[in-house]
């Protein structure tokens, strides 16, 4: 049978991996198409819980330790791990769709990776903030919950800081003189493009690797081959990641690249053959699946009740502050003891909740709103969040939870009327329409629990 470019381009990745020391005839797992999410991992034999599915060395990984030897130093220390990396993306992206990469260290490696990311909403606002092209009545972009297009815009900002400092450092010595014919001006649309190619690669498939001293460092991350083909489940993932020495004993890996990564069957799940192998890549609100991977899980339902979050920052803004100067004074205070954000309402299989930081603002704003002496009514406030008191008052508690209500009925309103108007079938239609049925159904859980007077 004739093989197709991917199976090619997979099989040369093999011969890379086994020239770098993998043992390619081990692996459980094999790269193939699927039905709605590109390509995924699928096991091409049976394995018993626990078993090692695949290893991949550390020289076959791309991250700031295996890509710093072949940069200027000036490079390297003006840039950081994710910089880098895309830079180097950017520089030996696949010139055209049928040809492979040419760089000589991670050639057949970027040649598997996906040629474009046309459906994903990040292209979308990049297409229209800088090819100045309008969106159809019913491009998703157009119907986007505000809090998703909120995520969209910070996630459109981390990738022009990117840009424009990786393009800063390509048109300075000594960066500049290898990459001559690469480098355009940086509003240069097809430039622009190629490196928003190379950062959704390392956006949405790079995974944690301890390269660093400290745990946290932003370093500490890979791009890893045959890895990056597993796609998410979040209650059905059977792959888990082991831990490497530098993990277990929690300092940087003796050897500066690292040991390389391993990854073994879940310990309570037996994998059969043509099982799809899935990774948990966190634990991510829809919303933050969408704006970051460009695609949403689908929603679990139990019973009447679906399992999500709505984020209500928006209408906690226009509709509840209505008052300036004192809504400046609130999140101020907000603010500084640390529960500005985070204004969610969710629901469980059990319940229907609304966050923390969402219930001392609403409690706040009202106390603020009937405040004689400022200080002590603060201090009321203080010691609720404290957990030194109840309540500030009964008065407070039912205007909390009127407000609740508004809260909900704004976002009931705003999903049944949207909802109605996304007709279109495409995938990324169907993902929209389900944020915001997510959106309906929190909202209506909420209001539930709080007719039924459940405690917050
Ligand atoms: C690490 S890659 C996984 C491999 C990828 N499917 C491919 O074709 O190369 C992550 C990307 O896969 C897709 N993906 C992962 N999990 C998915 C899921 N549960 N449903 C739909 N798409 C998914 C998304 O496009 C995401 O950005």
């Amino acid at each position: 049978m004739c093989k197709n470019a991917a199976d090619v381009r997979w099989d040369n990745m093999m011969i890379w991996l086994r020239s770098h020391g993998a043992k390619t005839t081990d692996f459980a797992v094999e790269c193939r198409k699927t039905p709605s999410s590109g390509y995924g991992l699928f096991a091409g034999r049976s394995c018993l819980p626990g078993k090692l599915l695949f290893s991949i060395p550390a020289k076959a990984m791309m991250n700031v330790m295996t890509l710093k030897p072949h940069y200027p130093s000036e490079t390297v220390e003006a840039l950081t791990g994710i910089q880098l990396v895309c830079m180097h993306l950017f520089l030996w992206r696949p010139r055209g769709d049928s040809e492979d990469s040419e760089d000589p260290l991670f050639g057949p490696y970027i040649s598997t990776l996906p040629r474009e990311f046309d459906g994903h909403p990040l292209t979308w606002i990049v297409q229209s903030k800088h090819q100045n092209t309008t969106c159809q009545d019913d491009h998703p972009l157009r119907w986007l919950p505000p809090s998703v297009l909120s995520a969209l815009d910070r996630l459109h900002c981390r990738f022009t800081d990117d840009w424009y400092k990786v393009h800063s450092v390509m048109i300075q010595p000594p960066m500049s003189a290898k990459v001559k014919e690469r480098t355009a001006d940086v509003n240069n649309v097809k430039a622009m493009m190629d490196f928003l190619w190379a950062w959704l690669n390392v956006n949405t498939r790079c995974i944690y690797y301890r390269l660093k001293f400290s745990k946290s460092d932003s370093d500490n991350f890979t791009l890893c081959p045959v890895l990056d083909f597993a796609n998410h489940s979040s209650h059905m993932s059977n792959m888990r990641t082991g831990p490497t020495n530098a993990d277990i004993w929690n300092s940087a890996p003796v050897l500066s690249i690292g040991e390389g990564l391993r990854f073994f069957a879940c310990d309570d799940t037996r994998i059969r053959e043509d099982d799809e192998i899935m990774l948990a890549y966190g634990r991510h609100a829809n919303k933050t699946l969408f704006v970051e991977y460009g695609f949403v899980d689908g929603l679990q339902e139990v019973g009447t009740r679906v399992c999500g979050e709505v984020d209500v920052q928006d209408i906690l803004e226009e509709s509840i502050y209505l008052d300036q100067r004192r809504s400046c004074a609130i999140k101020d205070l907000l603010v500084a003891e640390g529960y500005w954000g985070d204004f969610v309402l969710f629901s469980t299989q059990d319940s229907a909740q609304v966050s923390w930081p969402l219930i001392a603002a609403l409690r706040l704003h009202h106390l603020m709103g009937t405040a004689t002496g400022i200080g002590n009514d603060v201090q009321l406030w203080q010691d609720v969040i404290a957990g030194r008191r109840e309540r500030i008052s009964d008065d407070n508690e039912r205007s909390c939870r009127e407000s609740l209500l508004h809260v909900c009925e704004i976002v009931i309103g705003r999903a049944q009327r949207v909802l109605e108007m996304i007709t279109g079938q495409s995938l990324e239609q169907q993902y929209v329409r389900s944020l915001w049925v997510e959106e309906l159904f929190v909202a209506r859980a909420t209001k539930e629990s709080i007719y039924a007077g459940d405690a917050f």
